[in-house]
């Protein structure tokens, strides 16, 4: 049976990964895919109750109980959402998926990125994205683009150097996996950033 592709969105808060959402789920309709549209912490029932567990700011958690809720909600989103979706040749369009594990327990909160390797296996397999679109801007613009959107989350509400340390471990990832993640300079005006996108995908399209 032919499976869909899996294209996750990945960047700092700020970044301007929903914005672009949207758009790029209507490329692919256009080019006859169906797509599935979801995101992380999310994509289920219980995913989206784990996400507002993990974005209350009145709540406190140790780094390992954010990891493990994070990859909790992932179990469920693979099993109940990704997998049959791309089971029945559809494709899944996530709004992020572990690279943001790797960037924000390992990188921002500093987690042994072994204890994800083992998580990672554990949860996924061998299952990575066919593409991975990381958008990528300064730390200083990604929180002045969420501060301008008023009342922050329990992510959002970190100081910069979380934030340079976030990006940092995106970075690195991109470098490390260029095959499959693709790094868009999003610190340029949205038709710029759109036009880069779309490119991307393109050559997606015409090489499947
Ligand atoms: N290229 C851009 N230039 C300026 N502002 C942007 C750009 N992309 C997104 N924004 C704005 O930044 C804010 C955060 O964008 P959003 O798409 O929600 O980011 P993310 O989903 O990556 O956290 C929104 O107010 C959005 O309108
Ligand atoms: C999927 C995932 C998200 N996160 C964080 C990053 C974001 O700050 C937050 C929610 O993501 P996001 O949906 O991008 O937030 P928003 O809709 O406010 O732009 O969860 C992790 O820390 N680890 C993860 O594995």
């Amino acid at each position: 049976m032919k499976q869909g592709k899996f294209i996750t969105l990945e960047g700092i808060d700020g970044a301007g990964k929903s914005t672009q959402l949207a758009w790029i789920a209507e490329l692919l309709q256009r080019a006859g895919k169906r797509v599935v549209v979801s995101r992380e912490p999310g994509g289920t029932a219980l995913g989206e109750q784990l996400r507002a567990l993990l974005l209350d700011k009145s709540i406190t958690m140790h780094a390992e109980t954010e990891t493990l809720l994070m990859f909790a909600a992932r179990r469920e989103h693979l099993d109940k959402v990704i997998l049959p979706a791309l089971a029945q040749d559809q494709w899944v369009l996530s709004d992020r998926f572990t690279d943001a594990s790797f960037a924000y327990q390992s990188g921002g909160r500093g987690l042994n990125s072994a204890k994800l390797d083992i998580l990672e296996q554990w949860v996924q397999g061998t299952l990575q994205p066919d593409l991975t679109l990381y958008f990528d801007v300064p730390a200083d613009v990604g929180q002045q683009r969420v501060s301008r959107g008023g009342v922050v989350d329990r992510f959002e509400q970190e100081q910069a150097d979380f934030f340079l340390r976030v990006r940092a471990a995106y970075l690195d990832r991109a470098q490390r996996f260029s095959d499959r993640i693709k790094i868009i300079d999003s610190n340029r005006s949205l038709p710029e950033v759109k036009a880069a996108v779309e490119q991307v995908l393109q050559s997606l399209l015409h090489h499947e």
